[in-house]
């Protein structure tokens, strides 16, 4: 696989994480790339003249026409490891067959519903009920020849570094962030100074209805999941005003029956969003409320989705996304042309729009930062209070966090023994455990790998 030219520099002079940034230019990365192409071309055609030909070429900057050979060759010793096989993963399993990858790798922790059958397009109504990574392995390899794929049905937490090693490439096809995070934790860190092979970059696809992006993430080099964790922020919700006042949308009417109009007349009897019934009653009211207000589009699937905080999926969104991601994959085994740098939005509501940027490493990034991460906290705090903080903190949003120092355990989740002893310490406030510029050791089960967080104390 092609290296990219600042992953070379960092393993043979073991520069600092600092020196890396972002990769550098295509036309260094292609001079690069060059010489050791030119190389190539002599050992393995033998024809001296044709070579040097081409050498000379190289040498002079000139990319001549792909060589289909070196291709076939890079996508045939290119193995990847592709984390999901439903909408993006079903798409992307059958892109990077048909383009001529031949050793895939498949996870995927679910079974085949009903309602996959739209767009997972892999699967039948025969599958429904069987594991769909084994499903969608066998149903590629049945259709394109030549390629193998390997399921593996079951979690992406299962598996240690020793099966992540084999990898040149992992993709996402994941709905979940928690996935995400433990997948980009556990790639960089996996990466060895001195191991050019324990380096593999991720391609994260992510759809939600008609919008979506797609994303490189060199580990160690370039920003990754965690750097960006605070742009993920709780689902939208509408200003209460426009919902009681000026509702403009299908979706302000049908909050302003869930909202507002349920209470006022079920009192305290929650709605059951399963029970058809209540779904009914919330649909007829925002349908006469949209009416009133000339708004069209209420229905009965489109309250449901909204009280369900269901967003459909979208097949075509699936497509878009998963093309990027594999055309991308198609670059960094190749090398046949600049990969994306890094992140790629699209949004299809309207018409088509995408947009690419460069989402910048955060130094302090808990997972790839080179500084640790400070907290600055009030002495007054209890630990209870400092767990509360980091499952709430945007760009930190631990789940269930350990806390220990490197002399104290100060509060663990697990084992129950353990819980149950450091229990008592909740109440106690931080300052009896952490002296001021100390390092907390946070472990979660977010993340496979724990973070340093510097603690300042303010009196
Ligand atoms: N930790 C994990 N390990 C392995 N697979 C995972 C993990 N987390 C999520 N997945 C898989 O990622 C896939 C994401 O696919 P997709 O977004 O299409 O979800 P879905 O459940 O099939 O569809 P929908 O949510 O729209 O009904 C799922 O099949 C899910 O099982
Ligand atoms: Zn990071």
């Amino acid at each position: 696989m092609t290296v990219p030219d600042s992953k070379r520099q960092r393993t043979s002079s073991h520069s600092s994480n600092e020196d890396m940034a972002t990769p550098t230019s295509t036309m260094d990365k292609s001079d690069v790339d060059m010489t050791d192409d030119a190389e190539e071309l002599k050992n393995e055609n033998g024809d001296d003249e044709q070579a040097a030909a081409a050498a000379e070429e190289l040498e002079k900057g000139i990319i001549s026409v792909l060589d289909s050979s070196k291709i076939v060759k890079a996508l045939k010793e290119c193995k990847i490891l592709v984390i999901g096989a439903g909408g993006l993963g079903c798409e992307i399993l059958k892109n990077l067959a048909l383009t001529g990858f031949k050793q895939l790798h498949v996870i995927d922790m679910d079974t085949i519903d009903l309602s996959n059958l739209n767009r997972q397009f892999l699967f039948r109504k025969k599958d429904i009920g069987k594991s769909k990574a084994i499903v969608a392995a066998n149903f590629v390899m049945s259709r394109v020849p030549g390629v193998e794929v390997v399921p593996y049905f079951g979690k992406i937490q299962d598996k240690d570094d020793d099966y992540y090693r084999q990898f040149q490439l992992v993709i996402c096809g994941l709905d979940s962030v928690e996935a995400r995070r433990w997948i980009n934790a556990k790639l960089v860190d996996m990466v060895d100074e001195d191991d050019v092979q324990s380096w593999k970059p991720l391609i994260d696809g992510g759809t939600e209805g008609f919008k979506g992006q797609a994303r490189v993430i060199l580990p160690t080099m370039s920003s990754c999941y965690e750097c960006s964790l605070d742009m993920f922020n709780k689902p939208t919700t509408f200003p209460i005003c426009t919902i009681a006042n000026t509702p403009r949308l299908p979706e302000h009417c049908i909050e302003w029956a869930s909202v507002l109009e349920w209470p006022k007349v079920w009192g305290d009897k929650k709605y059951d969003t399963d029970n058809p019934e209540h779904i009914t009653w919330l649909y007829q009211q925002a349908y006469e409320r949209a009416k009133t207000f000339s708004i069209t589009g209420v229905t009965y699937s489109l309250t449901q989705g909204v009280v369900k905080n269901i967003i459909p999926a979208i097949a075509s969104t699936n497509a878009v996304i998963a093309a990027s991601c594999c055309n991308e994959a198609f670059k960094l085994a190749t090398g046949a042309a600049p990969y994306l740098n890094n992140y790629m939005m699209y949004t299809g509501n309207d018409g088509v729009y995408t947009y690419t940027f460069e989402h910048q490493k955060k130094p302090d990034c808990t997972v790839c930062g080179s500084e640790s991460s400070v907290a600055e906290l009030n002495s007054e705090m209890t630990v209870e209070e400092l767990i509360e903080w980091l499952t709430e903190k945007p760009d930190i949003q631990l789940k269930k966090p350990s806390l220990r120092t490197a002399s104290k355990t100060i509060y663990m989740q697990a084992p129950k023994a353990l819980e149950e002893a450091t229990r008592p310490n909740l109440s106690k406030s931080i300052s009896e455990f952490i002296e001021d510029g100390e390092f907390v050791t946070v472990t979660d089960v977010a993340l496979p790998v724990s973070l340093q967080l510097r603690v300042i104390i303010r009196p």
